[in-house]
């Protein structure tokens, strides 16, 4: 029986899932994610119905666990758990795919030594990524390489979206507004044909908010316009990284204050967002049980900057008719969807408290203009389809 690996290796966590292919839809057989890779990192494997297989067990180290010794692990549980699994393809979560790649892609080594180049847009992901094929490589040397990448469901967005207002020279050397998030998109995009036809064939916005965080404003399911732009930082505030700022600040920071562009990196990537307004941390559940008002401001600052976001994109769609909320932020938290939404009654938004306290499918009132959902992003199972699209 021919399995497909999953791996969706983030900033601080890789995703992982084993996936039978002999149907048409692959099937999953298990799904596990290494957690806060770099400190103290835990592993969990579950089975399809959410049992757990293995339930945050210490990654053991001698120092730091780091993203190949996350993959190790993770490939030991699978192999200790599911020994006859047969790995003929294994399927990646690539950030950024560049100008190249509009779609999923069979990759070797040459391709990621291109890919490679792209590091700089997407300095939290892309080497992480990398570093995922080139284990995967070396551990099933039989197996298809696919690539999936972020980048690819915007490629088609309009100019309007796609360029920067600096001389054209730079938008031939591929300085664009890539927009990233891509696989989410994707996936909610064919929820939405699924479940919600008419809202599919309409004007969307869904907003992926989790450690990052983007929205991407959609028309019969294809992106129009995303907040996320050049690299990884653009649009809404994320848990690090410092979201849409003024150029000005840039140069001010190089000039005035004397900052490298690698000491402006770790800052605008690492230092900033809802960790550097709180000063406490850049995970949402900790913000939101803190009693401290750097905490609250830092709360603040997101919803309205997605509140806005929002509002502009339903601009840029000449009208709304549904907002869908995913990620770990969006899926999970009642508060900030209820932050963000309220004051946007005039767009057509009205949340219904006891749905949206559950994390209901639909959390609009049923009096409604638009129509507004939560649904569970599934970056995994895009990843699988490809896999059987490209090897099956
Ligand atoms: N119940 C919850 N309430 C508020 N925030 C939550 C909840 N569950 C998860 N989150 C937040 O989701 C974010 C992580 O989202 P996720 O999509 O898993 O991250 P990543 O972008 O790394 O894939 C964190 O800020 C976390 O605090
Ligand atoms: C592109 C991006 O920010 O991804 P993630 O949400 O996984 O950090
Ligand atoms: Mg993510």
């Amino acid at each position: 029986m021919a399995h497909a690996l999953t791996l969706n290796a983030g900033s601080s966590s890789l995703k992982f899932g084993l996936f039978d292919l002999s149907a048409v839809e692959p099937s999953l057989i298990a799904s596990g994610k290494a957690d806060r890779i770099g400190g103290a990192a835990t592993l969990t494997l579950k089975n399809p119905d959410g049992v757990r297989l293995i339930d945050a067990a210490p990654i053991p180290t001698d120092g730091v666990v780091d993203h190949q010794g996350a993959l190790a692990t993770a490939l030991n549980a699978l192999n200790d758990h599911l020994p006859q699994a047969d790995i003929v393809t294994v399927g990646h979560r690539i950030v950024h795919g560049g100008l190249h790649y509009s779609g999923p892609a069979l990759i070797d080594a040459k391709s990621v030594e291109k890919l490679a180049e792209l590091e700089p847009f997407a300095p939290l992901h892309q080497p992480h990524n990398l570093a995922a094929v080139r284990a995967a490589m070396q551990e099933f040397p039989q197996a298809a390489q696919v690539g999936c990448f972020d980048t690819a469901f915007h490629r088609d967005h309009p100019f309007v979206n796609d360029v920067f207002a600096l001389p054209r020279a730079y938008y031939d050397k591929g300085v664009r507004r890539y927009g990233f998030h891509g696989l989410s998109y994707d996936y909610i995009a064919g929820e939405l044909a699924r479940t919600a036809p008419q809202l599919h064939a309409g004007r969307v916005v869904v907003a992926h908010l989790g450690n990052g965080a983007s929205m991407c404003g959609m028309k019969a399911g294809q992106s129009m316009a995303s907040s996320m732009g050049f690299s990884t930082l653009d649009g809404l505030p994320m848990g690090t990284r410092c979201g849409q700022i003024d150029p000005g600040v840039l140069l001010y920071l190089m000039q005035q204050e004397g900052l490298s562009a690698d000491g402006i990196s770790t800052l605008l990537y690492t230092q900033s967002g809802l960790l550097g307004l709180s000063g406490l941390s850049n995970d949402m559940r900790t913000l939101q049980s803190s009693d401290s008002e750097q905490a609250q401001q830092a709360i603040d600052y997101f919803t309205f900057r997605a509140r806005r976001e929002l509002g502009g994109l339903a601009a840029a769609l000449e009208g709304l008719d549904g907002v869908v909320f995913c990620g770990g932020i969006g899926e999970n938290s009642s508060l900030i969807r209820d932050r963000i939404c309220a004051g946007l009654g005039w767009i057509g938004i009205e949340i219904d408290a006891a749905a949206n306290a559950t994390n209901a499918p639909v959390i609009s009132t049923e009096t409604a203009q638009v129509k507004v959902m939560v649904i569970p992003t599934n970056e995994e199972i895009v990843i699988a389809r490809a896999c059987a699209k490209l090897t099956g």
